[in-house]
């Protein structure tokens, strides 16, 4: 069995700056990876593509981000082999943090490397791409600028070390539907060049101070219980708080490790799904 990591990503920036006639919206965003991982497990068998999960939100067919990405490998370079992926869940579901398109990233490195492909690291990205949005950077890992409909991939610096709080509340939410219901007249643009300026400095003041989703008034508005953890979460003492991708879930940064415990203790008493993890963004060598 190959055991593959399949990290979890947040955004520290998230800007949308049209609708495009492919009906996808032209997005800018700053991504990153945190330590909270899905383990993906991958197995050789004679043929086929089956997908093992305890999880049961989870689709074990093609519904399933790790089996297109399986699918996809075994068209483009004619496999005859099969795999049983084993997909071990950690990162909650439908929850803003690309936890299906990370596994999708994760299937792609292990079997490149289980079948031996000798595919880039841009070569997978690439075919990333086909599978969803966020494929091409959970390829990578890591801090990045994302462009076009999130596919183009410009690695950025390690962010300053500190602690992410994630509280997700118990409802998922669709992608779809949040894009659906974005206005582009009326949105709120973050400050991408400012958040670039700040990892580039190291300078952990202000990459709090410019955290911005343009997603996250639609997700608000469609979900007043996400509007409220940010508020607990801040009240609680996170240096600063903001909904990752789509949404729910809440992420808030914190440097000193002490103030941990309250912003955790308060949060689990109305939200069942709260994880404290060191943020990463660092890119992670080939599986
Ligand atoms: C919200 C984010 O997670 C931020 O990282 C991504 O933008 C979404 O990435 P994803 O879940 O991989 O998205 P996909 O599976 O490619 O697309 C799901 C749906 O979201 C909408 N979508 C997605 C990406 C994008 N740039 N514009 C869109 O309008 C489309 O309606 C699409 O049908
Ligand atoms: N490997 C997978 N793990 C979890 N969900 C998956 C997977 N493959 C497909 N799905 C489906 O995708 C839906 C969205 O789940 P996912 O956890 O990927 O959302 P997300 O974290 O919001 O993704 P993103 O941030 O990329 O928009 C789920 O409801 C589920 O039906």
């Amino acid at each position: 069995m190959l055991y593959v990591k399949a990290p979890a990503k947040i955004n520290l920036t998230l800007d949308v700056l049209h609708k495009r006639p492919d009906n996808y919206h032209e997005i800018e965003m700053i991504m990153t990876t945190v330590d909270l991982a899905d383990r993906i497990g991958l197995k050789a068998t004679e043929s086929g593509i089956y997908i093992e999960s305890a999880d049961r939100f989870v689709p074990n067919d093609s519904r399933n981000l790790a089996y297109q990405a399986a699918q996809l490998i075994k068209e483009t370079y004619g496999i005859k082999s099969g795999v049983i992926i084993s997909l071990d869940k950690q990162i909650p579901v439908a929850a803003g943090l690309a936890g299906g398109s990370s596994d999708a990233a994760a299937t792609l490195k292990g079997l490149n490397q289980l079948w031996q492909l000798n595919l880039s690291l841009d070569e997978l990205a690439e075919l990333g791409a086909k599978i969803g949005s966020d494929v091409s950077f959970c390829v990578y890992g890591g801090t990045a600028l994302a462009k076009g409909r999130g596919e183009i991939i410009q690695e950025l610096p390690v962010p300053p070390n500190c602690w992410v709080i994630l509280a997700k509340p118990t409802i998922g939410v669709s992608t779809a539907e949040v894009y659906g219901a974005f206005d582009v007249a009326n949105a709120q643009h973050p400050n991408t060049e400012e958040m670039i300026e700040a990892l580039a400095k190291g300078d952990y003041n202000a990459m709090c101070a410019n955290l911005g989703n343009a997603l996250e008034s639609v997700t608000l508005n469609l979900y007043p219980e996400v509007a409220q953890i940010k508020d607990q979460m801040k009240k609680f003492g996170a240096d600063a708080v903001l909904m990752s991708g789509s949404g729910p879930t809440v992420f808030g940064l914190v440097q000193q490790e002490a103030r941990i415990p309250r912003i955790y203790n308060g949060l689990r008493g109305f939200c069942t799904e709260v994880y404290a993890v060191r943020l990463i963004g660092e890119r992670e060598s080939l599986a």
